[in-house]
């Protein structure tokens, strides 16, 4: 818990500067978006960001109480530091929803940054978060209907694109100036964001408070290491994220694969071997011969097929391994096993697939998918298609058909299916 003792943190108590002016707005405040773009919108005091939640409604309540402030704890091998992050200008709860799209139709508005999660650009329907920029285009649109860049900071190949597609779905029904307008003034910006952000615990509030004098009630733990790569256009600019170190590029697929494939791949790894062998954070994983050994060896598989120069990749590993045994990050193995057949698909499969084309079978992506069934079967399941996987992981043939689920054509392919299946036995004696 903070610490009582200590005042609560607020623009007042820590002497910061008055709020920037809102020109940007985010959806989906959460952990990431705290320690990554409000970070690098700190570094440009032009640029104030009005953050909506989608459905938490406590964590706007308290950053509000503490005029949009709060700690990020900085914590690598050495000592913490912390810093107060003061890009909030306002925070809103999702259902806030007449300030939702007074923000969004504002000529003073720019952009808009989202981490809605990989399934929210899936899952549409009234309430969704698609649903949601749907309706404040509309506004902006028949507000004078000014330019805007949308920035979607979700670990999803080509997460500009994605976005594009899930609002061209979701309008097909809207009148043709409308969706005219989509397609001339409103751009889609592709993004690379690397940052291990675990969700915060009350032990780390305490810290944030001894590092800080104040008592802060929503604070962010994250690691030193940012990244943030951008392609695309902004019609009304930007902050000058550079300045944080932002990069900005003509095309971004390399950078990406290398992103979902090396990192988020051998999270997705962790994830599912991990709780298997009995650990319960990436750090520990680390520490397990087995898992480490995997952990390498999905590396080796990946590279077969990254388009980066090898010595590119060599650094990033290695530079991987410090990350992820960093004993300053506890992140939970669990956490990062939410929403799997959105995450497998970006991360492991097209690996597979081309190792799978090559003759080859390689170990970890067998390892995660046994992982995973392990997973389905017993524990319980954050995913948008989790009823439909649970049933089918729990029922006779169920390798092929979990597979199936996220693709038709590896299920048919006996030799991975039984090695599926050998793996799972392996796993739960080594466990
Ligand atoms: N935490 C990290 O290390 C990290 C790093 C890179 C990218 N990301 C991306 O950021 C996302 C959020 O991570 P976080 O650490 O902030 O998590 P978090 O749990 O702290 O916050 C998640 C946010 O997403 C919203 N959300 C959840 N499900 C949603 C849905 N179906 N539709 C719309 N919004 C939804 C929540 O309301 C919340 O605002 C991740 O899913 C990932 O795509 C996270
Ligand atoms: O955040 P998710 O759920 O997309 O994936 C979990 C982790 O792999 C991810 O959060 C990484 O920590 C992050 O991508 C590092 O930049």
């Amino acid at each position: 818990m903070p610490d009582n003792a200590a005042p609560r943190l607020s623009r007042a108590s820590a002497s910061t500067r008055p709020p920037a002016p809102v020109r940007a707005v985010h959806l989906g405040l959460g952990a990431f978006h705290r320690a990554h773009q409000a970070v690098y919108t700190m570094s440009d005091s032009d640029w104030g960001i009005a953050a909506y939640t989608f459905r938490n409604t406590t964590l706007p309540r308290t950053l509000t109480e503490q005029d949009g402030l709060y700690t990020l704890q900085v914590r690598g091998d050495g000592k913490p530091r912390a810093e107060i992050v003061d890009a909030i200008s306002r925070a809103h709860p999702g259902g806030d929803t007449d300030r939702w799209l007074a923000d969004l139709a504002s000529p003073d508005v720019a952009l808009l940054t989202l981490t809605i999660t990989e399934p929210g650009y899936r899952t549409g329907g009234h309430g969704s978060a698609i649903d949601r920029v749907v309706a404040g285009l509309r506004g902006r649109h028949r507000a004078g209907g000014d330019p805007i860049a949308l920035v979607p900071c979700d670990n999803l190949p080509g997460n500009g694109g994605v976005l594009r597609d899930a609002l061209a779905a979701a309008t097909r029904e809207e009148d043709a100036a409308f969706r005219a307008w989509l397609e001339e003034h409103v751009s889609f910006v592709d993004t690379v964001v690397d940052r291990i952000t675990p969700a915060a615990t009350d032990e780390d509030a305490a810290t944030a408070a001894r590092l800080t004098g104040f008592a802060d009630h929503a604070p962010v733990v994250t690691e030193p290491f940012s990244e943030w790569l951008l392609a695309g256009r902004f019609p009304l600019g930007r902050p000058a994220w550079e300045n944080a170190g932002a990069r900005f590029v003509d095309d971004l697929a390399a950078f990406q694969q290398r992103k979902l494939w090396f990192l988020n791949g051998a999270h997705t790894l962790l994830a599912y071997t991990g709780p298997a062998l009995g650990c319960t954070t990436v750090d520990e994983a680390m520490q397990h011969p087995t898992l480490m050994a995997l952990t390498e060896s999905w590396w080796d598989t990946a590279a077969r097929h990254a388009t980066l120069p090898e010595e590119d990749l060599r650094d990033y590993r290695q530079r991987l391994l410090q990350r992820f045994a960093s004993p300053g990050i506890r992140h939970h193995l669990l956490h990062i096993a939410v929403n799997g057949s959105q995450k497998i698909p970006a991360r492991i499969l097209p690996v597979l697939r081309a190792e799978r084309s090559a003759g080859r079978l390689p170990e970890p992506a067998v390892a995660v998918l046994a992982g995973w069934l392990i997973h389905l079967r017993d524990r319980e399941v954050a995913d948008p298609r989790a009823d439909e996987l649970v049933a089918l992981a729990r029922s006779g043939n169920g390798a092929r058909q979990v597979v199936a689920t996220v693709d038709s054509e590896l299920a048919e392919d006996g030799a991975l299916i039984s090695a599926v299946d050998d793996y799972v036995e392996h796993l739960r004696s080594a466990g």
